[in-house]
């Protein structure tokens, strides 16, 4: 066939194929598609479609309506494929875009100074959540390219604080499914539903049921912005390709009242669903996600409620890889924090005593972990190393004397002593070095708080890491002020530099986004099929060996995002060790170098050509 001839029929050659009464159009390119590539990573793999992109493989081929090779007016409203004005003269040419665009030809360069240019130009932070999310739905690589390019001024605008207010907002300023709803009217069909996604080589999937959105509490269907979010992040942080995440909010109804009574709100409006009726839709969800995507799916859980948390984590963690990011995540950035923290206040992790407000996933989560890092650390019990970790709650101090009417989760922290209601009292009692905030409430490490805190420490540590920035504990230049510039700080949202008598404090960051997106990475590379603690720690270890002099000099206890792509190669490569050392990794045999190997799996959001 001649090639003019070819390319004509290339255009023209519109198959239907369907299932039930759906029909979508695919555009055969015979000459461009069944590029086999290699499936070095687990990561990609897979077949390229006909602009490089990885498709389906053999064991998961695609099914039929989801191949769709674009060209003209439908490439440009093609997400995954559009470059805008980046087209070049030659692929104009080829792919029938002549006259659908201006005759300039843009570098992806010049696009990111552009849109940069304009972000800069929006004052309020939703107006430059939505812009990126226009970004991501028009071009997405060049959405992952400004967001890796930008880290340290983007990470605020597409995750924490603004997309705790995008959720509040969602009703309003929802636009297209950026992830899958699955609702109590789904019951019974979640796997045809989990059919519907269009991308089938899905690695990894972040799970809400919106109960507590960040510090915000229950946002029900609209929490779909946080797993939106983190998975945003798994890419431009951790390397896994877009097409592989999968953002899904599972909605058993709200009990927030504001919702229920917003004429815009966009989930079910019905009270929760608890018991029985939450656990057969989560058992079904669960079968489902294994059942389409295989054994090695990895899970997140994020922003379930408390009860929920322990449970799903607790239940699931034998049969599915799983990982819930506040409970695990959380406990992970924050013991790395403290392990390079080891470097500015000196000792040991057990020479600390440590203080919690909030004893909930977090709160119970980073105890844990502590726990047992020094346990693991000194070769003693776990039980006898929780004894230096206290935990407040909304009750006050948690102490043996509660022990009937506490949480399970609670319990363990229930050490001997009289009962303290007041976190102040609780902090001159216990006198602690560490004082972290997991309550989810704002404004509570009080002026008296930060003063007791540097009253018996030299540098006392404070983690304000409630979410989002109004949520927080207090501030970064509260802590500097109040404790006259002795504190180590660190909070979950991010807060300026703080110039406090003559000297600039920076501080950090600790937010499980520092773990999630390489964690994930090192199981997905590796072949993991479980979670386990020691993964955890292995993780904690490799960021908190990224911490540079330079940083500490600057009060800093973790790295700058700036460098998080070649953190999360660290973590993910330690994670991935720790798997083959357990015997969980299923990929064999093991890559020599894990860190080369996990670099070399990540996704890079420049141009492809597509001649
Ligand atoms: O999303 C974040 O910024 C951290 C987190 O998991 C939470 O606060 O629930
Ligand atoms: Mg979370």
């Amino acid at each position: 066939m001649s090639s003019k001839r070819f390319n004509s029929m290339r255009r023209f050659l519109g198959v239907f194929v369907g299932r039930g009464e759906r029909e979508v159009r695919i555009v055969m390119d015979s000459e461009k598609l069944g590029a086999v590539m290699e499936d070095k990573c687990g990561v990609g793999g897979g077949v390229q479609d006909a602009y490089g992109e990885d498709r389906a493989t053999e064991d998961q081929p695609v099914t039929p309506w989801t191949v769709s090779v674009a060209s003209g007016y439908t490439l440009l409203r093609d997400p995954h494929h559009n470059k805008g004005l980046a087209f070049t003269e030659k692929e104009r040419d080829a792919h029938y875009l002549r006259g659908l665009l201006p005759p300039s030809v843009s570098t992806q360069e010049l696009q990111e100074k552009k849109l940069m240019h304009s972000l800069r130009q929006y004052d309020v932070p939703l107006h430059r959540y939505v812009a990126m999310m226009d970004l991501q739905e028009r071009n997405e690589r060049l959405f992952y390219k400004l967001l890796i390019d930008n880290v340290e001024e983007l990470l605020p605008v597409v995750y924490t604080p603004t997309v705790g207010e995008a959720c509040q907002k969602y009703g309003a300023i929802f636009r297209r499914p950026q992830g899958l709803f699955i609702s109590l009217k789904e019951k019974g069909k979640i796997l045809e539903v989990l059919k519907n996604w269009p991308e089938k080589s899905i690695q990894v999937i972040v799970v809400t049921d919106g109960e507590r959105i960040l510090g915000l509490g229950d946002l029900g269907c609209q929490g779909m912005g946080i797993p939106v979010g983190k998975l945003s992040l798994y890419t431009a942080l951790g390397g896994v390709r877009p097409s592989a995440c999968l953002p899904i909010t599972i909605d058993v109804g709200t009990n927030n009242e504001n919702l229920l009574n917003d004429e815009f709100y966009v989930g079910l409006r019905q009270k929760r669903a608890t018991g029985q009726e939450y656990a057969e839709l989560l058992d079904e969800f669960m079968l489902a996600v294994k059942q389409n995507y295989g054994e090695k799916i990895l899970i997140q859980f994020e922003d379930f409620a408390n009860h929920n948390a322990f449970e799903l984590l607790e239940k699931y963690r034998k049969t599915h890889l799983v990982f819930n990011d506040d409970i695990q995540g959380t406990a992970s950035v924050v013991l790395a924090g403290l392990i390079s923290a080891l470097k500015l206040v000196g000792g040991t992790l057990a020479d600390h005593t440590f203080l919690f407000l909030g004893a909930g996933e977090a709160g119970t989560g980073i105890a844990e972990l502590i726990a047992l890092e020094i346990s693991r650390k000194t070769n003693s019990p776990v039980e006898e190393t929780r004894k230096k970790i206290w935990l407040v709650d909304s009750k006050g101090l948690v102490v043996s004397s509660r022990v009937e009417s506490l949480q399970h989760f609670k319990k363990p922290w229930a050490h001997e002593h009289e009962p303290v209601k007041e976190l102040l009292d609780a902090v001159k009692a216990i006198k602690p070095t560490v004082l972290i905030g997991t309550s989810g409430v704002g404004k509570t490490f009080t002026k008296d708080v930060v003063e007791a805190m540097a009253s018996f420490n030299a540098k006392p540590l404070i983690l304000a890491l409630s979410n989002p920035t109004s949520q927080s504990e207090c501030t970064a230049e509260e802590a500097y002020t109040w404790s006259e510039g002795h504190a180590i700080f660190a909070s979950g949202s991010p807060f300026g530099p703080v110039e406090y008598d003559g000297k600039v404090f920076v501080p950090g960051q600790a937010n499980n986004a520092y773990i999630f997106p390489g964690f994930g990475l090192g199981l997905i590379m590796s072949g993991t099929i479980r979670v386990h603690d020691d993964m955890l720690l292995a993780a904690s270890e490799a960021l908190a060996a990224q911490v540079t002099e330079e940083n500490y000099a600057k009060g800093l206890i973790y790295p700058p995002f700036s460098n998080i792509r070649k953190i999360s190669a660290q973590i993910a490569a330690n994670v991935a060790a720790k798997a083959y050392e357990l015997g969980l990794a299923s990929r064999l045999p093991r890559p020599k170098d894990l860190v080369k190997f996990a670099e070399s799996c990540m996704y890079s959001p420049i141009y492809r050509s597509y001649l």
